[in-house]
Formats: structure tokens, C-alpha cells, sequence
């Protein structure tokens, strides 16, 4: 099995390549040459084992170039970080067809952690196949550099940089981040919002002078490896709410998670139509609804983590709903890049509808869904859970639902709280996050500001 990229690069890239590398060297993004077809029964695998059903999957993408020994150590982690504190597939039924599926139940509450936790051991196991030293550069409007620092902190090989916007992640994500002692670790907060932060990791890989130092790669979404730990949960929740292709409800930032789920289905697994439901930062679904794909500057919303206005994995999707033409993708992805104002031909829109459909919900939208969850069924939502369940609502037409659970209600109380009129119950891990000291390094919005930074901070 090897890896290509998005907008031409066709040498072939192993799994541990791809991994390395977080970007083609061409800056598309790495997809598989061909997805594999598995001889194991997809439906079947995800009823059983979380880990075994990852240790299959990661398998059938190649990640078994790294050993057998870093596959099962990196399942066992993810399975940690999915499973309930019963040890069970957190799929909870609210109504007739419509499952949560709560993905916080891993160490900073948030869906990130399993394929943090997963390609953690998984980049120990592929250094130390190479010899070589690697910084990870990693931007964030919450949750990734949360996940990503509690799973690279001490990490002998590798040294983290991640960048936030300042002032731009709620109080809780930031503690998460900030309040880690680890040498290996480093805090940027920028003068910007998430996509100053995410255009500013994607040209830091491409610095020749970082790579002088060892390797460089990122741990967003844009790197295949953190993709692919969000295929497992597609499948088990699938399996586990006993519907046949179940239509899943996304709330999408970055369009990783919500083409994670187009993977598992591609590789044809129980997984319906998938539907991303973004907040008022909605690019995304104005490109896909509409066909202009226009770059505006992101507004601050309660679902601080989907504000985002240049979701990367919008090129994978527009990769495969163009018939994988490398020439068209890089076209769609140079003229945004430089114009920031695309219109997509009738032909790619159509082929995007296809594949993914997607909503705006509103902020009015979202509280009152949070206080709708909590008098109908009792549970206490997330902005970002919020979200995708108001989209679940409207589409509800009688078909299966699953909306994801994105984050735990207590990463966010302020707003939580006012639409409830009660607070979130705090769990002890945010509990402990208070009383350190917090390290961050600010830096103006500014691309060289952020290589000056990374580089004292790698070759220290
Ligand atoms: N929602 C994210 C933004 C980065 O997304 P990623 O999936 O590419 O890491 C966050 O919480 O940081």
C-alpha cells in the first residue's frame, strides 16, 4: 500500500512516508494510490474488539510497515481513549433513529485523542526505524493541540510546536495545552485566528531550512496518520446501533472527521451518507451548497473549534469527486490560494454533492439545541455536539442518524451554562488543569515570526 498525493506527487510514499512527511513535498495532501478493499467483513470486525477492529484497518492501509508490535501498541491506545467508562462503544440511542456516539472519553476529552493517542507510538516506531529527530508543527483552535501535547509530551524524538490563535480557544483547551511541563514542548499563541495558524504550519513544512535539522510534520488532519485513527469509530458505531448505513452527522472544522467517515464508507463499510454540519464559519457548505469557495475571515463562535474558514481536507474530497484529477485539484487549491475566491464547475459540484451534503446552524441554533438535549433526553451537549445535532434534527426524515459527539459540555461552560442556566459538571481531569503555571510564546501574525520561533525552538 502506498500513498500519493493530492496534486501530482507520484512517488511513492510508504505509510511511515506519508507519516514523516505530514505533507507531500508538492503541498498536496497525501490519499492512498488505491483504497484497499478488505477480505475481512467490515460490519462483522467492528461488532467485536475496538482494538482488534483498528489493529485490522491500520493493517489494510500499511501501517504494518512500521511492525506488528507498533500496530497493536497504537490500537490498545486508541481503544483506550474510545471506549466508555464501562468499556464500552459510547453510543448512546435518543430517539427512535437517532444515536450520539460520545468521543470524549480519552484523556483531554475530546474526539482527538484516538488518533493522537494512535499515531503517537506509531511515529516513535517509524523514527526509530529512520534514526532521525522530527518536529512536529501543529495548529489548533482547541482541541488537536490539546491531544497532540498530552500525546507528545517527553516524547525523546520528537519536539512539538503547536499554534493557537490568542485568545481564540476556550479557557479550558488552553490550560490543556499550556500548563504541560514538557521540554519537548512548545506553545505559540498567534495574533490571528486558525487559519493564520494552519497557513502558517502548512509553509513550515515546506522550509527547507527546518529540514536541514531532522524531519518535520505536522499531526493535524492534514497528515494521513491522524486521518485514519478516525475510520475505527465509523465503523463500531455503525455496527453497534444495528442500522444498515446509518446516515452520520458531523460537526466539521477542518473536514478531517467528516471525511475519516467517507474512508470508512469508501472502503465499504455500514456507513451512509455523510452530512457536515458547520457553524457560522461555513465556507465549507457555501462551496458545497453554492460552488463559490470563498475565504473570509473567521468569526469567534461558541463552537470555537469548527471556526475555521479553509478547511484543509476540503482538498481530498474535491480530489475524489474529480475523479482523482491531480490537475484539477491543485487548480481548485492555487487559485483559493491566491485569490481566496473559487467557483467550482457545475460538473465538481454535482460530484461533491454526491459525496457530502452539509448545513450552517446558527448560535441561537446551537444554545437552544443544548438546552433541547438536556429537558428531552437529559444530556449535557457541547457547542460543537450541539451543532451537529440541530442538523440531525432538520434532516430527520425517519433514516438512521448517528450525530458525533465531538468534545465534553465542561471544555465550554461559559456557554453551556448560559443556555442552560446551570453549569456543566467538571470532570477531575479539567479540575486538576488549575493553579500551574501556563507557558506561551506570542507571536504577531507574521510567517517569519513563526519560522524564527521554530527554528530556536528545534535546534535548541
Ligand atoms: N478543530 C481543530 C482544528 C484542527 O483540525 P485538525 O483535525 O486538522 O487537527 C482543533 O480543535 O484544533
Amino acid at each position: 500500500m502506498n500513498y500519493i498525493g493530492t496534486r501530482g506527487f507520484r512517488e511513492p510514499r510508504t505509510f511511515a512516508g506519508a507519516l514523516l512527511d505530514g505533507l507531500a513535498p508538492d503541498g498536496g495532501l497525501y490519499v492512498p494510490e488505491t483504497y484497499p478493499t478488505p477480505s475481512f467483513d467490515l460490519t462483522a470486525a467492528s461488532a467485536g474488539d475496538y482494538g482488534l477492529l483498528t489493529e485490522k484497518l491500520l493493517t489494510l492501509f500499511g501501517v504494518d510497515v512500521l511492525g506488528a508490535e507498533a500496530v497493536q501498541k497504537a490500537a490498545a491506545r486508541t481503544k483506550a481513549a474510545f471506549l466508555n467508562d464501562a468499556g464500552k462503544t459510547p453510543l448512546v440511542q435518543v430517539e427512535d433513529n437517532l444515536w450520539i456516539l460520545e468521543l470524549w472519553h480519552g484523556p483531554t476529552l475530546a474526539f482527538k485523542d484516538m488518533a493522537m493517542q494512535m499515531i503517537a507510538p506509531l511515529t516513535d516506531a517509524a523514527l526509530a526505524q529512520t534514526g532521525e529527530k522530527l518536529t512536529l508543527v501543529t495548529a489548533t483552535s482547541g482541541d488537536t493541540g490539546a491531544a497532540a501535547v498530552r500525546a507528545f509530551a517527553g516524547s525523546e524524538h520528537v519536539k512539538l510546536v503547536v499554534f493557537h490563535p490568542l485568545g481564540r480557544v476556550s479557557p479550558v483547551q488552553r490550560l490543556q495545552m499550556t500548563t504541560v511541563e514538557a521540554d519537548n514542548v512548545l506553545n505559540i499563541g498567534v495574533e490571528g485566528d486558525f487559519d493564520d495558524c494552519q497557513r502558517m504550519v502548512k509553509r513550515l513544512l515546506g522550509e527547507e531550512e527546518l529540514k536541514q535539522n531532522g524531519l518535520i510534520s505536522s499531526v493535524n488532519s492534514i497528515n494521513w496518520g491522524r486521518l485514519l485513527g478516525q475510520v475505527p469509530y465509523y465503523l463500531a458505531a455503525a455496527a453497534a446501533s444495528g442500522a444498515e448505513k446509518p446516515e452520520f452527522v458531523v460537526p466539521t472544522g477542518n473536514f478531517g472527521d467528516a471525511f475519516a467517515g467517507w474512508v470508512g464508507r469508501k472502503i465499504g463499510g455500514n456507513v451512509g451518507h455523510i452530512h457536515a454540519a458547520v457553524n457560522r464559519n461555513d465556507a465549507l457548505a457555501q462551496a458545497i451548497n453554492t460552488g463559490h469557495y470563498v475565504r473570509h475571515q473567521a468569526v469567534e463562535t461558541a463552537s470555537v473549534s469548527m471556526d475555521v474558514q479553509a478547511p484543509s481536507n476540503f482538498e481530498r474530497l474535491v480530489f475524489e469527486a474529480s475523479n482523482r484529477s491531480a490537475e484539477g485539484t491543485k487548480g481548485v487549491f492555487d487559485n483559493f490560494n491566491a485569490t481566496g475566491n473559487v467557483h467550482l464547475s457545475g460538473d465538481l459540484q454535482d460530484a461533491l454533492r454526491a459525496q457530502v451534503t452539509a448545513s450552517t446552524i446558527s448560535e441561537e441554533e446551537t444554545a437552544q439545541t443544548i438546552k433541547y438535549a438536556h429537558d428531552k433526553w437529559g444530556k449535557v451537549i457541547c457547542p460543537h455536539t450541539a451543532v451537529a445535532i440541530a442538523a440531525a434534527l432538520k434532516r430527520n426524515d425517519g433514516q438512521p442518524i448517528i450525530a458525533l459527539s465531538t468534545a465534553h459540555a465542561a471544555k465550554f461552560p461559559d456557554f453551556v451554562t448560559k443556555a442552560l442556566g446551570f453549569a456543566p459538571e467538571v470532570p477531575e481531569a479539567i479540575q486538576k488543569l488549575h493553579g500551574h503555571k501556563e507557558t506561551i510564546h506570542s507571536i504577531r501574525n507574521d510567517e517569519f515570526a513563526a519560522l524564527e520561533a521554530v527554528k530556536a525552538f528545534a535546534h535548541g
